[in-house]
């Protein structure tokens, strides 16, 4: 093998001729954009090149014609017969980057795909997350050891008692699993938290890993979802199986309805309605697929429990359902008192200063009294508010304390903190100024007279004036009998009580607002069946005229009749109007007093009503209250939370 070496010398013509020319070492002269050349060497020569042996060898030309002319020269010298000649071959070659530059765009998306997954890989938290650029289809479920991160108990999750209580069952099991397993129980294997955006869910839901010393994965149902089909499915096989490895454990998957909504129901059937269908039918058969003895626990969150795949709220699945409110004034309290407590106030750094002296039971009365004080003020001025509301109440207090440079946060600070997030927030939640909390106790007020003294209208077990989910801003609960048939009497009564709201607006302000919408609905409605369906006009007589307004295109019955309908239909609710007003009109001072004591505790119950306005007249035509509820006893009022909250 012969070998040259030209690394230290950039190799000239001359040199070139001499060293592989002349010993004929020379295969194929390529000439590279007319000023250099690449010479091939004839097999087993080679010349190093860095170091490294390469079997071919460059130098530059002066020009094209000088190196013809010396490389015909000397292959004459040496006798080369024309045909044995060494071949020249001429090329133009473009720089690298041209080479690079028609696969630029590919090369970067692909770049930009290493980096993004290969970030998301190194995320906090990322265990069980995908490894390699191509790791799309692993879960991105933020895991927190119990030990490290879950440090949230349910003494940090405020009011909701009821909630908490019915959790509890899902920390015993965590606990101890084996006290439920030798009955041979099988222990439910989810839960569905829901409730308006801010109320706690997820805090609940992490409380529950930190009280049962569990770890806790946490993921939103949105991430399942991607652009990738076949990744949201594949992300919550790596979920379950991560869980299971840990187990005991709570998955926590916020924002369920993302991808658990009702299946096939979509009016326009996209690809993303694949994906979401396939991740969904993957969670269900994940959660079938473990046995109770896995001791994994699936908690979801979402704002919209009714638009749920039924599938995933079957028994062995999502059977439990906890709902968590807006809290009532109470709740609000108990939570403002959690977030104030952490920070720095004004009425305690008085104490501090000016009591310096006292013991401490004496100093730590005093404390829990300013902050009972402060909490109720506050939770007082915030009906409407979830629990992120307040804490966000209790942060912008501080921000603006430390913006005008305070020692401490006052209680001034937190009412500005109020009004700001009230006119930051208003077109997002619902929440009611003073005023309109005014008329929606007067509104709910007339519905729950009405309602007393009516003896065919269903008993009343709670009127509540905090905004709720559904769009009512109050709402009155009843207690309706368990019938099949309803009397024209209760028709009746029950469009009086559903006047009730407009009348008392009427009656006890200058104006009338938008509030009674719903209810003018209900009350045309039942007029409408009564007339329509039920033979309940004279004039009419015993005719069935609904008609399937989808298939009929004229009416079955004459323009004379149809007058008489409508006019049939006034009747009724005038009717119904009239009473109404006679009746709050000689209840003025009763509607006064509920409608002040609603405004002030937001939330009245039959045991308020009883003590307001005395029993109601009439026995009540339903006896579930006297069969379930014992002796007059306030049906809300707050169990006895179990040891451990
Ligand atoms: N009951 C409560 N007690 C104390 N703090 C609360 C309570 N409810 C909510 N918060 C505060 O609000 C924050 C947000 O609550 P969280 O994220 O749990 O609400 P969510 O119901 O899960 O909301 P979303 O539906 O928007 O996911 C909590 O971190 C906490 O600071």
């Amino acid at each position: 093998m012969s070998q040259t070496d030209s690394n230290h010398e950039e190799l000239s013509f001359q040199d070139f001729v001499t060293n592989y020319l002349e010993r004929g070492l020379v295969r194929k002269l390529n000439v590279i954009n007319k000023f250099a050349v690449e010479a091939e060497l004839v097999s087993g020569a080679v010349s190093l090149h860095g170091g490294q042996p390469v079997p071919k060898v460059v130098f530059t030309i002066g020009s094209i014609e000088y190196f013809e002319d010396e490389l015909n020269k000397v292959q004459d010298r040496l006798n080369i017969p024309l045909n044995e000649r060494i071949p020249v071959v001429y090329e133009e070659r473009t720089s690298w980057l041209s080479y690079l530059m028609p696969i630029l765009p590919t090369m970067l998306l692909i770049g930009g795909l290493y980096y993004l997954t290969t970030r998301r890989v190194q995320a906090p938290g990322g265990r069980g997350s995908g490894s390699g650029p191509f790791g799309f289809g692993k879960s991105t479920a933020k895991l927190f050891n119990q030990e490290t991160d879950v440090k949230i108990k349910f003494k940090d999750v405020a009011g909701c008692d009821e909630s908490k209580e019915e959790i509890m069952e899902f920390v015993k099991f965590l606990q101890d699993p084996q006290k439920y397993e030798k009955l041979g129980a099988k222990i439910p294997r989810g839960a569905i938290l829901s409730g308006p955006p801010g109320t706690g869910k997820t805090l609940l839901a992490k409380a529950t890993a930190g009280e049962a010393g569990v770890p806790f994965l946490s993921v939103s149902g949105s991430e399942f979802v991607e652009m990738f089909v076949g990744v949201g499915a594949s992300r919550v096989r790596d979920l379950f199986k991560t869980a299971r490895e840990m187990a005991p454990a709570i998955i926590f998957v916020d924002e369920i309805d993302a991808i658990g909504k009702e299946r096939g129901g979509g009016k326009f059937g996209g690809g993303g309605n694949d994906e979401r269908e396939a991740t969904l039918n993957q969670l269900l058969v994940e959660m079938d697929g473990f046995s109770s003895s896995d001791h994994i626990v699936v908690i979801a969150g979402t704002n919209r429990p009714d638009v749920l795949d039924k599938a995933l709220l079957r028994p062995g699945r999502f059977d439990r359902h906890i709902s968590i409110d807006v809290p009532d004034v109470e709740g609000r309290k108990e939570i403002f008192k959690v977030h104030l407590a952490k920070l720095k106030l004004k009425a305690i750094e008085d104490i501090n200063i000016n009591e310096k002296s006292i013991d401490f039971d004496k100093y730590q009365a005093m404390k829990d009294s300013k902050i009972e004080n402060l909490a109720g003020r506050l939770a007082a001025l915030t009906p409407g508010f979830a629990g992120a509301d307040i804490a966000n109440v209790c942060n912008e207090g501080a921000l603006i304390a430390a913006r005008e440079d305070s020692p401490s946060v006052e209680t001034y600070h937190f009412e500005q903190a109020i009004e700001r997030v009230i006119a930051g927030l208003e077109k997002k939640s619902r929440m009611l100024t003073l005023e309109e909390k005014k008329t929606v106790s007067y509104h709910e007020a007339g519905h729950a007279i009405c309602g007393w003294y009516l003896e065919f209208a269903d008993p009343l077990v709670k009127v509540s004036i905090i905004p709720r989910g559904q769009g009512a801003l109050g709402y009155a609960q009843y207690l309706p009998k368990d019938q099949y048939l309803t009397s024209k009497e209760q028709y009746n009564h029950q469009m009086i009580m559903a006047l009730g709201g407009r009348v008392s607006e009427e009656l006890h302000f200058d104006t009338v607002t938008s509030g009674a919408s719903d209810d003018f609905k209900k009350v045309t409605q039942m007029a409408q069946s009564m007339i329509l369906k039920l033979g309940m006009s004279e004039r009419l007589g015993k005719i069935n005229y609904d008609e399937d307004s989808e298939r009929t295109i004229h009416h079955l019955y004459s323009e004379e009749t149809a007058q008489i309908i409508d006019e049939e239909v006034k009747r009724l609710i005038d009717e119904a109007y009239q009473k109404c007003h006679d009746l709050l009109s000689s209840k003025l001072d009763l509607v006064d007093k509920v409608a002040k004591e609603l405004y002030k505790k937001e939330v009245l119950t039959r045991e308020d009503m009883i003590r307001l306005c005395g029993p109601r007249p009439f026995p009540d035509r339903n006896d579930a209250f006297d069969k379930y509820i014992k002796g007059g006893e306030d049906p809300f009022k707050k169990r006895k939370p179990t040891d451990q909250v």
